[in-house]
This record gives C-alpha cells, sequence and structure tokens, in this order.
C-alpha cells in the first residue's frame, strides 16, 4: 500500500533532498491546492460542578470549540466539514458553532462529561490537574465510513471519549493530506460506571495501543502536559512533531533533534475547559495562513488564553486578531523570540514547506504577528 502523504510529509528530513522534493511536488498537484479540513470528534454535554454543585451547563465536546476557532479565524477560503456524532437529547443544535455544522444524529444519547473542580483558589503549580473528568453518557464511535469520501487539505482528530477508533484515524490519514491529533482522543481510559456517576476518564500509554503505529503518519500531535507522560514525548518526537500545552504557562513543540518553548499570553481564567482545543484549532489556523510551526503554536496560544477567558465555547469578536490584543507586548516579544527557534525548527519547516497552505505565504503572518 504507498505511504499517504502525510506520511511522506513527516518522513521529510530536514535537510533539502531534490528526490523527495520532486516526490512531494506531485503530491501537492495530485491532492490539489483547496484548503478544506475535516474535524472529527464529537459534541458533547458539559455539566460544570464545584463542591458538589452544579455551576454551569455548556455545549462541549473538542469538536464544538475547533470548530468555533475554525469558524472565527481561517482564511475565508479554508471551509472545513465536521464529523460528529450527538444523540435525540442534544441541547445545543442550534447553537452557534454546532449549528453550521451539524452531526449524524445517533439512537444513543449524546456524550456527556461531568467536570469537578476544586474549590481551591488557583493552584501554585500551572501544570496540576484542574478539574475530575467523568464521562456519563457515550454516544455512538466514528466509524471510517461515517467520513466522507473526499480529499482533504488537513485533518483534525479530535475525540473526548474514544469515539475516533484506530480505523477511522487511519482512514482520515488516507483522506488527509496532513493530520493534526489530539492526544486525549487516543490515551482515555474509562473505568466502570460508578453507580450513577459515570465513568472516572483516566490515561494509558499511547505506546500500547493501536494508535501507536499510526503516529508516523500524523503530522502534529498535541497533549496537555498531564497526558504528557502517557503520550512519551521522547518517543512520539521521532515519529511526527509533539506540542505539550503548559496552561499559563504556554506550549512548548518538540521534534526530532530540536524544542522550542512558545510563550503563553495574559489571561483572567474563568473555566478551563476548551483551552486545549482551542489552542489545536488555533495552531492549525495558524498553519492555514502559512505560519511555520511555532508562530502558529503563539496563536495556538492566543486562542487558549481567549478560551479560558470564557464559560463554555467562546465568542470571538471578529475583529480580535487584528486588534490590541494579538499586538499585546508579550505576545510581540514572543514573536521575535519564536521568528529566531524557527530558523533551527528544521523538520517542521521541512514539513510546512510541502503543505499547500505554505503557498499562502506571509498574509496572515503580517496581519497576526504585527498587529
Ligand atoms: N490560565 C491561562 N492563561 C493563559 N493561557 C492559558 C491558560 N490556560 C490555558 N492557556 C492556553 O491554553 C493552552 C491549553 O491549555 P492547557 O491547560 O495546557 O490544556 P488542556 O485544556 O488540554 O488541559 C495553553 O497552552 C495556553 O496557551
Ligand atoms: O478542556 P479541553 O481539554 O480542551 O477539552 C475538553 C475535554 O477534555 C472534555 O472531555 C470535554 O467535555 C470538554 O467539552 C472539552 O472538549
Amino acid at each position: 500500500m504507498a505511504p499517504s502523504p502525510a506520511a511522506v510529509a513527516a518522513a521529510m528530513p530536514p535537510a533539502a533532498d531534490p528526490e523527495r522534493e520532486e516526490e512531494a511536488e506531485q503530491q501537492q498537484t495530485k491532492w490539489g491546492a483547496a484548503l478544506e479540513g475535516l474535524v472529527v470528534g464529537s459534541y458533547c454535554h458539559d455539566v460544570l460542578l464545584r463542591g458538589g454543585r452544579v455551576v454551569g451547563e455548556t455545549l462541549g465536546g473538542a469538536a464544538a470549540f475547533v470548530s468555533n476557532v475554525l469558524d472565527a479565524a481561517s482564511p475565508p477560503e479554508a471551509s472545513f466539514a465536521v464529523v460528529s456524532k450527538v444523540g435525540p437529547d442534544f441541547a445545543y443544535a442550534s447553537a452557534p458553532a454546532p449549528a453550521r455544522h451539524p452531526s449524524l444524529l445517533c439512537p444513543a444519547p449524546t456524550t456527556s462529561f461531568h467536570a469537578r473542580f476544586s474549590d481551591a483558589v488557583a493552584s501554585p503549580a500551572a501544570h496540576a490537574p484542574d478539574r475530575q473528568l467523568r464521562r456519563v453518557h457515550a454516544c455512538d464511535p466514528i466509524y471510517p465510513d461515517d467520513l466522507p469520501e473526499r480529499r482533504f487539505a488537513y485533518g483534525l482528530a479530535v475525540g473526548v471519549a474514544g469515539e475516533v477508533l484506530p480505523e477511522t484515524l487511519e482512514r482520515m490519514i488516507r483522506l488527509c493530506r496532513a493530520v493534526l491529533v489530539d492526544a486525549q482522543a487516543l490515551i482515555r481510559a474509562f473505568d466502570a460506571d460508578g453507580g450513577g456517576g459515570g465513568a472516572a476518564v483516566r490515561h494509558m500509554a499511547l505506546e500500547g495501543t493501536p494508535y501507536a503505529r499510526l503516529l508516523q503518519r500524523v503530522a502534529f500531535l498535541k497533549a496537555s502536559s498531564e497526558e504528557a507522560p502517557y503520550v512519551g514525548v521522547e518517543t512520539a518526537r521521532r515519529r511526527c512533531c509533539v506540542i505539550v500545552t503548559e496552561g499559563r504557562d504556554g506550549c512548548r513543540l518538540y521534534w526530532e533533534g530540536g524544542e522550542a518553548r512558545v510563550a503563553p499570553f495574559p489571561a483572567v481564567q474563568v473555566d478551563p475547559t476548551g483551552a486545549g482545543d482551542s489552542y489545536l484549532a488555533g495552531f492549525a489556523v495558524g498553519l492555514l495562513w502559512g505560519l511555520s510551526a511555532t508562530d502558529a503554536a503563539l496563536l495556538g496560544n492566543f486562542f487558549g488564553a481567549a478560551a479560558v477567558s470564557q464559560v463554555g465555547v467562546p465568542t470571538f469578536h471578529p475583529k480580535m486578531l487584528q486588534g490590541k490584543a494579538w499586538a499585546h507586548g508579550k505576545g510581540r516579544r514572543a514573536a521575535g523570540r519564536i521568528q529566531h527557534q524557527r530558523r533551527r525548527c528544521g523538520r517542521v519547516d521541512a514539513w510546512a514547506r510541502h503543505h499547500p497552505w505554505e503557498e499562502m505565504g506571509d498574509r496572515g503572518c503580517q496581519t497576526n504577528t504585527r498587529g
């Protein structure tokens, strides 16, 4: 079986290799320059609890946060399809993000999570788990046949409850030129239901899952710092670029032979839910605008910070990317610093060089990094 374009791209060495360059050119022509994306993962119901009391009920699921960011900030020519499953009880069918990207309806109830936040005031450790998650319902998995039968420029595998099956991820890899994966879609395990309180979410080692063999055909794998030990960054970075998000400390990128830290944006956190999802979507948007991976990570930090500043799926002001928030001193300085890092980011740049959205040049970069 021929390797997927993502595998070809991910396998590219940092230094220019004329034979590989030619192969990539051919792939690029074959796959076209369309910027359509494929988002795979289900919407869900989130119940937020503090001190045993319900303090919020919101739309959730990485696909909801991701499509919200993509809708707000993708280049106008970059459309995307969402493959999500919900049940007849889905409460947010007309909420802005899902309404534009409807789900497949299943007889099973919509996936739902209870997120229990501790009463403690902000933890001194930025990377401490901020919530205990329990999965209360799980809708049907997303099967390979649920994906549209066409090619996509990029794919985002963003499951929350194990709904992105290994065979579904494999099909995404075949359909999409480059696939970005949220580790939470791969490493979550759900303990047996405990008396109506749902199944506790825990993590398993990625290496022991059927997803591990697919990693070398993935372009970017994002994990939170809590998930990173289960991903095994040292092994994973040899197969793809690994992004570790570090809450209010921003994020780090790891690739074979190097790493970069990307500074955060300041935020007043009111609800951490969806920060990682919004981050990953912001990162993808950065790539769509033609930014390098490290600059795209800065955009990821921007959307992560925006997500924690609001409860549930955030509302974005259409001009926020041109406004003062993005041009804020800290972001600007970070942009300057990572400009330097990016020269050493060989493998990532090798990947990006062959990407169709790289053809869009610095248009977005100028808008986004210089206000
Ligand atoms: N308190 C915060 N202040 C500023 N940015 C934040 C804050 N919390 C999260 N972020 C941003 O969101 C990203 C993802 O958050 P993180 O907590 O690491 O992920 P997850 O939601 O998956 O646990 C971070 O890398 C950062 O850019
Ligand atoms: O907060 P985050 O890690 O980015 O992502 C969250 C998931 O971990 C959670 O399972 C889901 O219920 C939330 O709606 C959100 O998608």
